[in-house]
């Protein structure tokens, strides 16, 4: 019997699904999908460093219910979001044999949830899949709600589908092997939540940080309201026609810091996040939108979590503000030209703002550079 703690309920209709959070799922994974999934066989596609510390409980579980699979291993990193590895992963099912009934199990962070979705949503014209989380970032955020898709020389995740996945599988257990720097990163989107509109789940952060960090009860509980939140959101408008956007605070100035950086180590997506909401309530300020001391207060919340909060915190040399503004202009809420931004009047308090003037980004940028 598996040890479920927390249920999220995503209401899409015929694409509902549940996220099921609990200690030692992937140990289960093997009963559950045999019985929700009976006859079906499964390629589950992975990561180096996750195939070392997650797949053998997977392979174990699987085997025990004997079930029929065939696993791709790919490079780990942001940059496996690529066009190459969509091929290869792409390919590898259609070798594995999978038919259009079968399913892809993702294993690993946002970076496997996000290409293994887009393969499913274009093999054989649509497969089904299961997401098993295993960061911190893709168990409250990118194994929810199905934004799929891969990084291109333009722009990050510019490529890509919405495909829902029909299972989500959250092991708490599973961080126990995440890098601390993982772990930081992944926490961005978490405070991302409390940020948007809920300034209460921003209090009880900074008061249950220790234990979040620590691997109590509380972490549990961040990661079933941080889906819970984001179930929401995605149910209200599940293509980002309108609400959902808010859900990318931070992430424009994010994106195009780690476009600049090569999607590369020097800066990983939640660092950028963090990044980019400091600068998202700070560029609120100067508009004369938000009060000062709110970045203050997140900044050093964000610190306390071994988090970077400016562009002088990210390693190497930036591009000049005018590549960085190009990388902006390629954001997928560009609308008509204009540039569209998540900004605050405070904590808790986001909204989205059409037809941004780029002159102020630009002055902005240039501001912060210089600090
Ligand atoms: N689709 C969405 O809604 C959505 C939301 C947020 C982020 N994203 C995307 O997610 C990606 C970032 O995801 P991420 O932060 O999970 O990065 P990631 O997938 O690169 O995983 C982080 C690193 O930790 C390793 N790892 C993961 N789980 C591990 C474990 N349990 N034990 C040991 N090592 C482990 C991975 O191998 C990798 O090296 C970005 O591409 C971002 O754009 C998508
Ligand atoms: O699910 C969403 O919607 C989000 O915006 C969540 C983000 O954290 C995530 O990084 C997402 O991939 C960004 O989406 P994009 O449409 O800006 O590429
Ligand atoms: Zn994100």
């Amino acid at each position: 019997m598996a040890d479920i703690s927390h249920t999220v309920h995503v209401a899409l209709g015929e694409r509902a699904y549940d996220i099921l959070i609990g200690p030692n799922l992937i140990d289960d994974a093997g009963a559950i999908l045999a019985e929700k999934f009976p006859g079906r066989r499964f390629g589950i596609v992975t990561d180096t460093d996750v195939a070392k510390a997650q797949l053998p409980r997977l392979v174990a579980s699987l085997e025990f219910s004997g079930l029929t699979f065939s696993t791709i291993t790919l490079p780990s990193g942001e940059s496996t979001k690529s066009w190459e590895h969509l091929q290869t992963v792409v390919e590898g099912l259609l070798a594995a044999k999978l038919e259009r009934n079968d399913l892809v199990i993702a294993l690993g962070g946002g970076v496997i949830g996000d290409l293994a979705g887009f393969a499913a949503s274009i093999t054989r014209r649509g497969m089904d899949f299961v997401q098993i989380p295993t960061s911190l970032l893709a168990q409250v955020d990118s194994s929810v709600g199905g934004k799929t898709g891969i990084n291109s020389p333009h722009g990050k995740n510019l490529v890509g589908a919405f495909h829902q996945p029909r299972l989500v599988l959250a092991d708490l257990s599973a961080l126990d092997t995440l890098p601390p720097r993982q772990f930081a990163a992944g926490y961005a989107e978490v405070v991302k939540y409390g940020l948007i509109d809920d300034p209460d789940f921003f209090e009880w952060l900074e008061a249950n940080h220790a234990e979040i960090f620590a691997g109590g009860p509380a972490r549990g509980e961040a990661i079933a309201r941080c889906c819970a939140h984001k179930a929401r959101v995605v149910i209200e408008d599940e293509k980002e026609i309108g609400v959902r956007a808010l859900l990318n605070l931070g992430h424009t100035f994010g994106h195009a810091l780690e476009k600049d950086t090569g999607y590369s180590d020097r800066l990983l997506h939640g660092e950028g996040v963090s990044i980019g909401m400091v600068l998202a309530h700070t560029f609120s300020n100067r508009l004369g939108l938000a009060p000062g001391q709110d970045s203050g207060r997140i900044a050093a919340h964000l610190r306390k979590s071994g988090l970077p909060t400016t562009l002088a915190d990210i390693p190497g040399i930036l591009g000049s503000t005018e590549t960085l503004m190009a990388a902006i202009a390629q954001d997928k809420k560009v609308s008509r030209g204009a540039l569209t931004f998540i900004l605050t009047r405070g904590i808790g308090q986001a909204f989205i703002e059409k037809n941004v003037d780029p002159a102020k980004v630009s002055a902005f940028l240039e501001e912060m550079r210089s600090q």
